[in-house]
């Protein structure tokens, strides 16, 4: 069986391009990202974990797709070890490609109003509910377009509309 074809991204953003890759084509690696709203219409962000690329920067939270996974159970897993919380649906929103000098990936990016849990930091990140315009910083290069998307598209009523 061959596998499914990868979906075409929204947008390709280059970061650091001044910076070197490593030559020829490169791997693109899929994961999964999740815009959690709580009931007040806020988003979560977290930072990356220390001894990661762009440890302290804030992002959405989520992580790399396991073979075999769907996005939605990738983001189920991540978001089950990283912030200790149970996502119920994720409906799957915008994809975005993001060349880094460290990486390629494409992120799968799900709008999830379903969940049930305490947050707790299993990996010592920062968290912080956010409404636009975001009041943290950093942020990662590859969450702008996701905060920009969000920002046209409107407030968390239109999101959970259109979800
Ligand atoms: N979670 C998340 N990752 C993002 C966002 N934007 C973005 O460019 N990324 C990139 O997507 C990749 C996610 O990989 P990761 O290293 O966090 O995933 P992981 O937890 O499975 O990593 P591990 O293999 O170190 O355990 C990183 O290259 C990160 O820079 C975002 O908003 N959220």
């Amino acid at each position: 069986m061959t596998a499914p074809a990868a979906p075409a991204p929204d947008e390709v953003l280059v970061v650091d391009a001044d910076r070197p890759r490593a030559p020829g084509p490169r791997p693109v690696v899929d994961v999964a990202v999740g815009v959690l709203f709580d009931r007040d219409g806020r988003f979560l962000l977290t930072t990356r974990p220390p001894g990661k690329a762009y440890a302290g920067h804030w992002e959405f939270p989520g992580g790399k797709v396991e073979p075999g996974e769907t996005v939605e159970q990738a983001l189920r897993r991540e978001l089950q070890e990283e912030i200790g919380v149970t996502i119920g649906s994720a409906h799957p929103w915008r994809v975005l490609e993001a060349d880094y000098p460290h990486a390629r990936v494409r992120l799968h990016v799900c709008r999830v109003f379903d969940w049930r849990g305490e947050l707790q930091m299993h990996e010592g990140q920062a968290f912080a509910w956010q409404t636009l315009p975001v009041t943290v910083t950093p942020v990662l290069p590859g969450t702008w377009p996701l905060l920009r998307w969000m920002a046209q598209e409107g407030g968390p009523e239109t999101a959970q509309a259109n979800a």
